[in-house]
């Protein structure tokens, strides 16, 4: 069975989770397959000893896990690779919040051992896919995002208006610095900052959030995610700002953004010790209270 490992970024303990998670992966018999920048930075690694993939194409569909190896961004990165592979993430968490990425390194062989005998569950995780009108090639080929699409001022302090409709049926015009539009799991990262709710993995809804809205009747919304979003921006400056997930690029005002469900979703291997009910109470300190 093949197993692919991803990293984002080299550290000093980098070395030592993947040489940990290899030797688990090959006395279980996996074909490992390393991301290529990846594995060459890895002195004890031979990447002659084992395939690399350096793009989505290269990554074979055929995979049965993808361990990530770092902390949320490394699995929001992770997902241009798999796309619409159905390729299950296992994160472990090397980073710092490390929401998505639930395996802490010191639990690194009783996990991946979890993983290999089955004990774990799939959370399925919705994506949002963008298009635009005219089409622009810079959203062309990273078109979907896990956590979140958002829309926000460039070049000035000054607030944008986003005129908002809801398949095709007006919303409002935010004046705002921006809209966050959320998937369930990108509910705990940017619209969480913003004020929204927080809404379980598996919930089947969006939420519309606007990012410092001058205006005290400006909510988050919550919507069904099947409804299509059309988005106009206009401002003082020429351009906005695009983003999905960590990945941002300008685009023109008189492009007209469609936001919608993507037609794949991402698979989170869960383990029933570390759910997520227990991850918004480990790391967001969820209803805590010290007087109890
Ligand atoms: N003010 C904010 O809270 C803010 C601003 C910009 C982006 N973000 C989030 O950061 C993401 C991009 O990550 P990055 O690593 O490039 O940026 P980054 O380095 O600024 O890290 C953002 C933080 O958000 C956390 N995070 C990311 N996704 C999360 C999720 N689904 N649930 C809970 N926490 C999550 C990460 O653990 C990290 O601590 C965006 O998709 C967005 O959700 C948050
Ligand atoms: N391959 C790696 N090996 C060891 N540590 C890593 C690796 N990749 C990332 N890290 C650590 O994790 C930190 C954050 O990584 P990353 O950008 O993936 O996550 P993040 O979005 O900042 O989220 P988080 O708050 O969960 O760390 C890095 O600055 C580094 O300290």
């Amino acid at each position: 069975m093949k197993i692919a490992i991803y990293g984002q970024y080299y550290q000093n303990n980098t070395e030592e989770i993947v040489s940990k998670v290899i030797t688990i992966l090959k006395k279980n018999d996996f074909e490992v397959f390393i991301e290529k920048t990846f594995a060459e930075n890895l002195s004890t690694i031979s990447t002659k000893e084992y395939k690399t993939f350096s793009c989505h194409e290269e990554l074979d569909e055929s995979t049965a896990f993808l361990i990530s190896i770092g902390g949320d961004g490394t699995i929001l990165r992770a997902v241009t690779y798999i796309r619409n592979k159905n390729i299950p993430i296992v994160g472990i968490n090397s980073g710092r919040l490390g929401f998505l990425a639930t395996v802490q390194i010191e639990n690194i062989e009783l996990f991946i051992n979890k993983m290999i005998q089955g004990n774990y569950t799939i959370s399925q995780r919705t994506l949002l896919s963008l298009s635009s009108k005219p089409i622009n090639h810079d959203l062309d080929d990273l078109n979907f995002a896990l956590n979140e699409v958002s829309v926000s001022r460039k070049d000035t302090t000054s607030m944008i208006t986003i005129e908002t409709y809801l398949d095709n049926e007006y919303l409002t015009s935010y004046w705002a610095d921006g809209l966050i539009i959320s998937t369930p799991t990108g509910s705990t990262g940017y619209s969480l900052s913003c004020g929204g709710p927080i809404l379980t993995p598996e919930v089947k809804s969006l939420v519309i959030n606007p990012i410092a809205p001058h205006n005290l009747n400006a909510r988050p919304l919550v919507i069904p995610d099947n409804t299509e979003i059309k988005l106009k921006v206009s401002g003082r400056e020429n351009e906005y700002l695009v983003s999905l997930d960590s990945r941002i690029t300008s685009v023109n005002n008189e492009t007209v953004l469609y936001v919608k469900k993507s037609d794949f979703s991402i698979q989170l291997v869960e383990f029933p010790e570390e759910g997520f009910l227990k991850t918004i109470r480990k790391k967001l300190l969820w209803g805590e209270d010290r007087r109890n």
